[in-house]
């Protein structure tokens, strides 16, 4: 089984607006509502492309029974520890001349509540796969994912991890089977510009040097770049399309690749589905169907760097 992890949902509150005016009362165009947080969205896109998985993470408050409403409608698995304090956040992300997100820091999880996280996970065996992806809430420990990467070493377990900073870095050490940061998170871990494909490739493979067994960059319009365990650097491009709301392109890039690899084990297939899946999120106000990403897929090319 496929377990997913938002310790910190959201609900997403995407706005159009032809022009976003600052200081001043601005009037949007069309708005939506989805269920937000990376883990779920990486969720969705597996149910998408056919694969079941099994939503963790913490809700409260109104909102996050709204978030389990939705996926119970939608036919996805979730359990979801509840929170008595606070409430899931509400992200707000505008569509204007260009992209604005404001993200809110969401309630605090006591070590209680946490204890009964680690307890889930630690129920899970060589067969299943763990996504931990997404913030946690400005109140916990950066080591958080360390801790819970921590009390599963030696099970076999396949952990992907989509984080950013020391989150990241902190679960290096315990060999996670894919990370996936974007560029701009790359540059952000190392303090340097990333200006060509060999700078990604290098410091790509400091992140491998460091425990990653695979290492996925996304680039946004630029495309992804996968550093295997095996040594080999594959580029992916994207397909052709309008941008709608890029929001959730990487975590339907983790949800393909995901389904894409446990397909034939191929990374070449997990990257290409990925990569589709990608791009057909960023051209969905919604996250994307598995009619669009499939449409896509052909779209897509992958390169053998080396
Ligand atoms: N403008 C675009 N056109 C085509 N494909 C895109 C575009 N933006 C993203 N993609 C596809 O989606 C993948 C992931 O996008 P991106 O690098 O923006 O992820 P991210 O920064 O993690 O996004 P988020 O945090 O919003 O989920 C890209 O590698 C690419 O394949
Ligand atoms: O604040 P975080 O956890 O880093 O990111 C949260 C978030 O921006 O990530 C998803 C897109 O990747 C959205 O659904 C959600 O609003």
């Amino acid at each position: 089984m496929i377990y997913t992890v938002t310790l910190n949902p959201s609900i997403d509150y995407v706005v159009k607006l032809n022009n976003l005016s600052t200081g001043d009362i601005n009037r949007s165009s069309e708005e939506y509502v989805y269920p937000g947080g990376k883990g779920i969205n990486v969720s969705l896109i597996l149910k998408e492309l056919g694969y079941k998985s099994n939503a963790l993470g913490f809700i409260s408050g109104f909102t996050g029974q709204y978030i389990e409403s939705i996926l119970n409608e939608r036919g996805l698995n979730s359990d979801f520890i509840k929170l008595e304090n606070g409430f899931t956040r509400i992200n707000v992300k505008i569509k204007s001349n260009e992209e604005t997100e404001i993200n809110g820091q969401g309630p605090h999880i006591s070590s209680e509540k946490l204890d009964k996280l680690y307890e889930k996970i630690e129920s899970l065996n060589e067969d299943d796969i763990l996504v931990l992806a997404g913030s946690i809430p400005s109140t916990l420990d950066e080591k958080l994912y360390e801790n819970i990467m921590a009390r599963i070493e030696n099970k076999g377990i396949k952990v992907v991890v989509d984080a950013t900073k020391n989150l990241l870095l902190n679960v290096l050490k315990y060999k996670p089977f894919l990370i996936k940061p974007n560029n701009i998170e790359l540059e952000e871990m190392f303090n340097v510009k990333l200006e060509t494909t060999e700078d990604i490739v290098l410091y790509a493979n400091k992140l491998k040097e460091m425990g990653a067994k695979n290492v996925l960059v996304s680039m946004g319009k630029d495309g992804g770049l996968l550093v295997t365990e095996d040594n080999k650097v594959l580029k992916s491009s994207v397909a052709k399309g309008e941008v709608k709301n890029s929001v959730g392109a990487g975590d339907s890039m983790v949800g393909g690749f995901i389904a894409g690899y446990l397909k034939n084990k191929s990374y070449e297939e997990a990257l290409k589905l990925g990569a589709a899946s990608g791009s057909a999120t960023a051209f969905s106000y919604d996250l994307a169907t598995s009619d669009f990403i499939n449409e896509l897929l052909e779209q897509i090319n992958i390169e053998y760097i080396n």
